[in-house]
């Protein structure tokens, strides 16, 4: 096998998997393959299926139906601590509750290649909490940090594992704007070494600007998948979120700025009537949220 034909090769995929749910699946006969060196942005509506997924893909839950293969092999016959390896998980939430120095909870993602104490151990821990601005953390109880620097400890923990599979689940929810630019710089990066990361986002527009592909799942189904431009066009975001959004473009990525509830009378009634969207319709932004112009920026509300 050449090298690039083993760079794309699929590392992870979901294979036509269904969970149950109480009055509809959770997730119904999704299938999905994921190829080293690309960051994929899960997203979709609360509720969607995103976390079930995420978690079936780390191997933490079993489907129903279907099944979940790592490097080619259903990833429930893999031995735990190869899994480990191979595998890193940041759980959505990010909290952390153990009267634990930040350095320690970044070494227990070194867990699974030893007892985390070794030289290139402690060179992994140094480059995660670099990587995530927590170096400055070492030795404060992680317990006493607060709500976005707890959610970047964690996520250190998950880059210690220099795991080739990364999967984060809104690991920018806490963060400042700085910090939320930071850790997706940091994701892009992992997947241009060649990891394969998977993130669940919600804000569109940062997932637009540095993902190379997104999924989004609807009711448990795979609505759209693809780059961002055909992801986010106006009838999926209609479709999946029941909003209209105001639209832009920077450096060829899509600007979206979720504007009102379809069909709601009081969220269509800040709008002026001239400048309410249909789905094809190309109209001027409203002076108060058209973002700031420059060369480089232009708007084009909103068009699907
Ligand atoms: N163990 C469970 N038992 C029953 N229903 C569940 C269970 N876990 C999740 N669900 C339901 O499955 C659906 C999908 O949940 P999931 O957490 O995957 O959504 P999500 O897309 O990640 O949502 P959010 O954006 O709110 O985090 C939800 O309706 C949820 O209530």
């Amino acid at each position: 096998m050449t090298a690039t034909s083993m760079a794309e090769r699929p590392v992870l995929e979901a294979v036509s998997i269904t969970v149950a749910g109480p009055a509809r699946p959770i997730l119904d006969a999704v299938g999905l393959q994921f190829a080293p060196g690309r960051l994929v942005g899960l997203i979709g509506p609360n509720g969607a299926g995103k976390t079930t997924l995420l978690r079936l893909l780390a191997g933490l839950s079993r489907p129903d139906r279907g099944m979940v293969r790592l490097g080619g092999c259903p990833i429930h016959d893999l031995p735990a601590m190869r899994r480990a390896r191979c595998l890193s998980y940041l759980a959505q939430g990010g909290q952390a509750h153990w009267p634990l120095g930040a350095d320690a909870v970044v070494a227990l993602g070194r867990l699974p290649h030893g007892d985390g104490t070794t030289p290139a151990d402690r060179a992994a821990i140094a480059r995660a909490m670099a990587l995530t601005g927590t170096t400055g953390f070492a030795g404060r109880r992680i317990d006493r940090l607060s709500g976005g620097e707890t959610l970047r400890v964690l996520l250190a923990r998950a880059l210690a594992v220099e795991a080739p599979v990364l999967l984060v689940d809104e690991p920018v929810a806490a963060l400042d704007p700085a910090h939320q630019l930071d850790v997706m710089t940091v994701l892009a990066d992992q997947a241009r070494q060649g990891a394969v990361v998977i993130a669940v986002l919600h804000d569109l527009s940062l997932a637009a600007r540095f993902c190379d592909r997104l999924v989004l799942l609807t009711q448990g189904r795979v609505l759209a998948d693809g780059d961002a431009t055909e992801v986010l066009a106006a009838r999926h975001l209609a479709t999946a979120y029941g909003i209209h959004a105001w639209r832009g473009e920077a450096c060829g990525r899509p600007l979206i700025i979720p504007w009102a509830r379809i069909g709601r009378a009081d969220d269509a009634a800040s709008i002026p009537p001239s400048h309410q969207p249909d789905d094809d319709e190309v109209a001027p932004c409203p002076r108060a949220s058209a973002p700031q112009t420059a060369a480089r920026y232009k708007t084009t509300t909103p068009a699907g």
